[in-house]
């Protein structure tokens, strides 16, 4: 087996400058590269996610590490390839931990990616949010709530003085708790504005998802409805936009639409054998897992907007 501890802090070496232009061409080259260098992902995720994001990131070629402590992150982190920060089941004592990886990752040069899960739930996340935000991730993936939440927030924030007594007044009628009250069409305007706010590309999931860095704009037509009955399949596509992210930091735009496509289009066909939410979740991986060129090539949809 090729040894990939040798230089661990290197980011791994990839072929996407040699790739096709063509968006199913750049998926396989993401997808390829992933398997080939085995990118190590640190996730501080929430404890409803854990178990999936790292099989999703097990079953596309990546290595996780679901690594949070404080007193490991100065000396893991920059052994790293990307960070992967979700807020799912975020307590204050658990955001110091996220700060610091994401301050160490930047000073590192490594990519990472935001999950700002329930992001206007309440005055505190919102807050947390922002203060994220702030530390520039390569990359924010949320539903058309969180990211409609986050765009409020950031380009209200500078006109108040109390972040976390504001947010919530404002933001109440947004949430019922993680799932979006909006598709993802709504908020394309919010995830241009926020991504020229903070310079992340920002992506919006849902029935097309959106990927965005303030200037362009793309769709990726890829997954099921089904996807939204498995708890976490959202988190799980933020991770792999990590690893995707991992294997190509230069151009965070394109590896994020590639991602969400190969984690749809691993959907559409793991559908075809399910029988309900809890076996999509099987064959989801399994498929994810078993892909190959032909198939990707046929079934990636990303077009512009
Ligand atoms: N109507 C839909 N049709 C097809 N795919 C969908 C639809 N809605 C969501 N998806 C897909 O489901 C996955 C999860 O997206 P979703 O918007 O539900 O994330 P989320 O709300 O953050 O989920 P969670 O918080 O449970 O992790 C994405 O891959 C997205 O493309
Ligand atoms: C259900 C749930 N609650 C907090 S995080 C999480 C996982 C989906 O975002
Ligand atoms: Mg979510």
């Amino acid at each position: 087996m090729e040894d990939k501890t040798q230089n661990p802090q290197e980011q791994p070496s990839s072929n996407i400058t040699e790739i096709s232009e063509s968006w199913p061409g750049r998926a396989w080259a993401h997808l390829e590269s992933v398997r080939r260098a085995s990118p190590l992902i640190q996730c501080i995720t929430n404890f409803v996610s854990m178990d999936l994001v790292a099989n999703v990131l097990l079953a596309a070629g990546a290595s996780p590490a679901m690594i949070h402590s404080i007193h490991e992150i100065p000396e893991f982190t920059p052994k790293t390839h990307a960070l992967y920060v979700n807020i799912g089941t975020l307590t204050p004592d658990w955001l110091p931990a996220m700060k610091m990886a994401a301050q160490v990752a930047n000073d590192c040069n490594k990519p990472w990616v935001l999950d700002p899960v329930a992001a206007g739930a309440s005055g505190f996340r919102l807050k947390a949010c922002l203060e994220l935000l702030k530390l520039r991730p390569s990359v924010v993936r949320g539903n058309g709530s969180e990211i409609m939440a986050l765009f409020k927030g950031s380009s209200d924030e500078n006109s108040k003085t109390d972040a976390a007594g504001f947010a919530f007044l404002i933001f109440a009628n947004l949430f019922q708790g993680v799932d979006s009250l909006h598709d993802s069409t709504d908020a394309v305007e919010a995830a241009k504005s926020l991504a020229q706010i903070t310079g992340s590309v920002v992506a919006v999931s849902g029935a097309v998802d959106i990927v965005t860095d303030g200037q362009r704009v793309v769709g990726a037509r890829n997954g099921v409805a089904m996807l939204q009955k498995i708890t976490a399949t959202g988190c799980s596509v933020t991770a792999l936009i990590a690893a995707f992210v991992a294997v190509d930091p230069l151009r965070p735009f394109e590896a994020t639409a590639t991602a969400l496509s190969v984690f749809g289009l691993a959907a559409e066909i793991g559908m075809e054998m399910a029988k309900g939410p809890a076996s999509l979740r099987m064959h989801l991986i399994d498929t994810l897992h078993g892909l190959d060129q032909d198939i990707v090539h046929r079934i990636v949809n990303i077009s512009h907007m």
